[in-house]
């Protein structure tokens, strides 16, 4: 069992048109509605698969209405804690060639009341789970330790936890030292202050993180894969994708293949190569579509333990 902590959930509204122009009238050729945030997108990427999830969020006004809606259709088992304000919409806008625009709303204002018990439905459903993975931005309201609490409290009860976020919230999540962390190629940079044009940059910089006892760092770096990297071990891992349609998710599919490899007893480069291939997958799907086991199907992904470090990163 995977438990997603999703603070800042959304309904997740993807745009189709040819090409974007700032502040003149689009006339979209379609567009879908997704449930969206970090955390439940990897629950639904893994409820996918037919892997045992539960996704804690909070849930309130319409928004949060259709999102539990939404949930139920795709079969996302949930645990919805009420608040008082509206769940946000974040809206895409997608043009052929691949390009993603992103607005993501900051969210609904939580109180201290309803932050306890986001933590509170979090940990319960913590017992006996394989992974408790705290995903996405936080919203307003939210203190910034959030996620190092949710790391601090999930240890105690010898629970691996993972954390995806970033900015100040990540930063704590990561002096907390969590089991595993899964940032982007500019997350990364974010946390440790700096560039990291090559790939030898990236591993150095998740040394540095392994070395203040992150037991596994594993980087997304979108159409270059992934870079997991332990005390033992570099790795990385790649899957060709000849022409994405978008790369909204992308991340936290990787991320539900990664633990779900884990959590299956596969080794981490295993593992990383299952993340890779969800990653990969979903960037072939319209919007934050999730993959199904047939979308998986077709994709090799080239896995290597001894990576070129020279290789200089598109992302
Ligand atoms: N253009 C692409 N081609 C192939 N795979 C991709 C592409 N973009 C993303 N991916 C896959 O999705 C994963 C996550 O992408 P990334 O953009 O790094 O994450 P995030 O959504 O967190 O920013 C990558 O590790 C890779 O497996
Ligand atoms: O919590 P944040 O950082 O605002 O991100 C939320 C958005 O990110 C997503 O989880 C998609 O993730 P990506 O950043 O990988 O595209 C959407 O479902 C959601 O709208």
């Amino acid at each position: 069992m995977i438990v997603t902590l999703t603070p800042n959930p959304s309904i997740d509204r993807a745009v189709f048109i040819d090409a974007l122009h700032r502040g003149e009238v689009h006339r979209a050729g379609g567009g879908r509605i997704d449930p969206g945030g970090k955390g439940v997108n990897v629950s639904r990427a893994l409820a996918a698969q037919s892997a045992a999830t539960t996704a804690v969020l909070p849930i309130g006004g319409p928004e949060g209405h259709l999102l539990e809606e939404l949930l139920d259709d795709a079969g996302v088992d949930h645990c919805s804690v009420p608040v008082s304000g509206t769940v946000r919409m974040n809206i895409s806008v997608l043009e052929p060639d691949g390009t993603t625009t992103k607005l993501n709303e900051p969210g609904p204002e939580l109180s201290p009341a309803e932050v306890d018990a986001l933590l509170t439905a979090t940990l319960e459903r913590a017992a006996g789970a394989a992974w408790v993975v705290g995903c996405g931005s936080l919203p307003p309201g939210a203190p910034t330790e959030l996620y190092a609490v949710l790391v601090a409290r999930v240890r105690e009860r010898g629970v691996r936890v993972a954390v995806d976020s970033s900015g100040a919230p990540f930063a704590a999540a990561v002096a907390a030292r969590p089991s595993l962390i899964k940032p982007n190629h500019e997350e990364l940079a974010e946390l440790v202050g700096h560039a990291l044009p090559r790939l030898s940059d990236v591993r150095a910089a998740a040394h540095e993180l392994v070395a203040d006892g992150i037991e596994i760092v594993a980087v997304s770096l979108g159409g270059d894969g992934a870079l997991l990297v332990t005390a033992d071990e570099v790795v990385h891992a790649r899957a060709t994708i000849s022409a994405p349609l978008s790369t909204v998710g992308a991340g936290d599919c990787m991320l539900a293949g990664l633990l779900h490899g884990l959590s299956s007893g596969q080794s981490a480069p295993d593992a990383l190569s299952t993340g890779v291939l969800w990653g990969a997958a979903a960037v072939t799907l319209p919007g934050s579509r999730v993959p199904s086991p047939d979308d998986l199907r077709g994709i090799p992904v080239e896995m290597t333990r001894t990576p070129d470090l020279t290789r200089t990163l598109a992302t």
